[in-house]
């Protein structure tokens, strides 16, 4: 059992750890998870993909020499010809491949490139053995070794692509009349080659799935608060930055809503440590709720203080949205009775807002934002002040 397993009951749900506890044996994510991860094994191979195709074409070339060696004259013009076919395919393939811009033909041309060596491969070797039975085929299984190790694929592509290439050999051998106990041969030999990738490919395509979840995971723990599943103060600065230079690039306003539960020791002290986290992670749920489109943000900074990043919004809209926030804590109707402002839980907001076009500095809007929440306090709590 993997030893992720210890660990994994301790975190919050969400789709890499749900996917680690129900396992990925038949190398399957669920659906939008299996989109990720190709997503993510696109951008992850291109390099790999590149250097691949260098070497394939390198290779292709210094067998063309070898064949001048070994192929009678007779036939060598046929298996020139079937040379220059997949190198030209190759060429076409690679200058498509080298831009990045036809990133997403990534895993067709890849597949078209091995095809192209293995069935190439596979009639020099039926044209080859016309005339000469002790042509080398075992250069066969170099493609089907690129396919399984070499390019990036998926276990399921390179299978198929070398049960092509075995394929055309046996029909390209059949034709060639080579004698049957030395087909077999032949073809045992590469069957028990291909199994032997097949498996290595297996692993190391489980291992990078396991690797993609876990650093998935990671990165969601490191951004993400463990209560509330909010995200925490480090997500907070880094896409405060990043939306506040998107505002100003964009010409786009921003809300930045400060939020504190007023009271809250007196809560802890009265319900319990215990009691105090569950209120948090229900005004965590208020607070997600109202951070509704993408680019939106809801923050647990730390303790009891929690933050709403807006993008794009009125100042008046931004009010109200702090309001209505304000209300529904006041409506969930937490009991509190070691408040002095009100008989449930409540919570203070100040509303900093960031008008399209203005220059102020990053930090003036939180000062700003604080300013507000601290005259929110002042003013009795439970209330929002701008
Ligand atoms: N249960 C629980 N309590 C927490 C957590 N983090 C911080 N707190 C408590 O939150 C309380 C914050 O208290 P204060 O900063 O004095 O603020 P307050 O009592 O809400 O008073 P005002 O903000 O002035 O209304 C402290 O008692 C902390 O122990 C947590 O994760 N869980």
């Amino acid at each position: 059992m993997p030893n992720y397993h210890a660990w994994l009951d301790e975190v919050r749900p969400s789709p890499y750890a749900d996917q680690l506890s129900l396992g990925f044996r038949w190398l399957r994510f669920s659906r939008a998870l299996e989109r990720e991860y190709r997503a993510h094994l696109l951008e992850d191979s291109f390099e790999l993909k590149r250097f691949a195709l260098i070497i394939a074409t390198v290779i292709w070339l210094s067998l063309a020499a070898l064949d001048m060696l070994v192929v009678p004259a007779s036939h060598l013009g046929w298996v020139l010809a079937v040379r220059v076919v997949v190198l030209l395919i190759l060429l076409i393939c690679a200058a498509l491949i080298l831009q990045r811009r036809h990133i997403h033909l990534l895993l067709p041309l890849s597949m078209t490139c091995i095809l192209a060596l293995g069935v190439g491969a596979s009639l020099i070797v039926g044209i080859a053995h016309q005339v000469e039975p002790n042509y080398p085929y075992e250069g066969l299984l170099l493609v089907s070794m690129a396919a399984y190790f070499l390019v990036g694929l998926r276990l399921s592509e390179a299978l198929g692509c070398s049960l092509v290439v075995m394929l055309t050999y046996v029909l390209a051998d059949l034709s060639a009349g080579l004698a049957t106990p030395r087909l077999i041969n032949n073809v045992l030999f590469l069957s028990f080659g291909n199994l032997t990738g097949a498996v290595g490919c297996y692993l190391l395509e489980y291992k990078s799935r396991e690797h993609f979840l876990i650093s998935r995971l990671m990165r969601l723990l490191a951004y993400h608060d463990s209560l509330t599943g909010l995200h925490n103060r480090r997500s907070f600065n880094r896409q405060f930055e990043r939306l506040w230079r998107q505002a100003q690039r964009d010409g786009k306003s921003l809300a930045l809503l400060l939020c504190d539960i007023d009271h809250f020791k007196a809560y802890n002290d009265c319900y319990g440590h215990q009691a105090g986290d569950v209120a948090l992670q229900r005004i965590g749920a208020l607070i997600e709720q109202s951070a509704r489109r993408p680019l939106d943000m809801g923050v647990r900074l730390g303790g009891e203080e929690f933050a709403l990043l807006l993008f794009d919004i009125g100042a008046d809209e931004a009010r109200q949205r702090a309001e209505v926030l304000r209300q529904s804590l006041e409506e969930a109707a937490i009991a509190h009775r070691g408040s002095d402002s009100a008989a449930v839980l409540t919570m203070s907001i100040g509303v900093a807002w960031l008008s399209p076009g203005s220059q102020p500095d990053l930090s003036q809007l939180y000062e700003q934002a604080d300013r507000a929440l601290y005259e929110a306090k002042a003013f009795g709590r439970n209330k929002v002040a701008a």
